[in-house]
């Protein structure tokens, strides 16, 4: 079994215990009383390589990354940074995230929040709004096809953004296909957890240019934000990076090289 659906058969049984707790018609009526969400493109186009910054307690790939006591303080200092919007991982046994830490991160920040989780059901997407979501992650290669078409609707009719992540040509083709307009190529694969950073350079080309692409994972500096946006990135995801050195000059590093003339070589 491959991480990637040993993550998700994890994922599915926290969801049926959490689908007996609230129900579908509880969570619709949460969702009524939180204010719409942002325009989540509109503020990625804002700069010329914008970045967003992950609230990542742990990975299987890398074990424990950083002892995150307060999600809103960190969330705190990469608004600071200058992070166009705040990546949540909710995923608890892989990764230590909750629906807590994106309802903490909510309370404490005001740029658009991406809901960073494994989304298999509508049940999610709902959860994601009623907690303050404004993006919601789906993961090509978890997802068949009418799924993924099916949860990219329900995303968008609740008014939020799905960013459609792919790793290789195949997926890419489906996530065009699903009319992903925010697309993540994320250098990590799910299955070995391998990081290839030519992963992005190799898919961009075949991405339209109305789409806009986002560069996730082995972020380590200015020099790896410059390299995407040369290949073409407009935002880059980062976490390991941003959680384990000082999170908000992290960022603020990040920033600058991504608003560096620099930075548009190549767009
Ligand atoms: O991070 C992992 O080990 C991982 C393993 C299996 C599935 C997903 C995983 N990570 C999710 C991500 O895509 C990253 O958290 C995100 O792109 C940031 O990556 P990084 O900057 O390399 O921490």
């Amino acid at each position: 079994m491959s991480v990637l659906d040993d993550i998700l058969d994890g994922v599915r049984s926290d969801l049926a215990v959490r689908e007996k707790q609230t129900s579908l018609d509880d969570l619709k009526r949460r969702v009524e009383r939180v204010p719409d969400p942002r325009d989540a493109l509109a503020v990625l186009r804002d700069s010329p390589v914008s970045v967003i910054a992950e609230v990542k307690r742990r990975s299987p790939s890398k074990g424990s990354l950083a002892a995150i006591t307060d999600p809103a303080a960190l969330a705190v200092d990469y608004e600071a940074g200058g992070a166009a919007a705040i990546s949540v991982l909710t995923e608890q046994r892989r990764f230590g995230g909750s629906l807590a830490d994106l309802d903490a991160v909510r309370r404490a920040v005001d740029v658009p929040l991406l809901r960073k989780d494994f989304v298999v059901s509508p049940y999610q997407v709902f959860e994601a709004r009623a907690h303050g979501a404004d993006i919601v992650l789906l993961i090509v290669a978890a997802l068949d096809q009418p799924r993924l078409v099916g949860l990219r609707e329900r995303i968008e009719s609740l008014g939020m953004t799905a960013l459609v992540e792919v790793h290789d040509e195949a997926e890419l083709d489906r996530a065009l296909e699903a009319d992903a307009r925010l697309l993540g190529v994320n250098a990590r694969d799910l299955r070995t957890l391998e990081i290839d950073r030519g992963t992005f350079a190799r898919l961009a080309p075949r991405i339209p240019s109305g789409v806009l692409k986002v560069a996730e994972s082995g972020v380590r500096g200015p020099h790896d934000l410059l390299a995407y946006a040369a290949a073409g990135a407009d935002a880059v995801l980062v976490g390991e990076a941003a959680v384990t050195g000082d999170p908000r000059q992290t960022v603020a590093d990040l920033v600058a090289a991504g608003a560096h003339p620099a930075a548009r070589v190549g767009r």
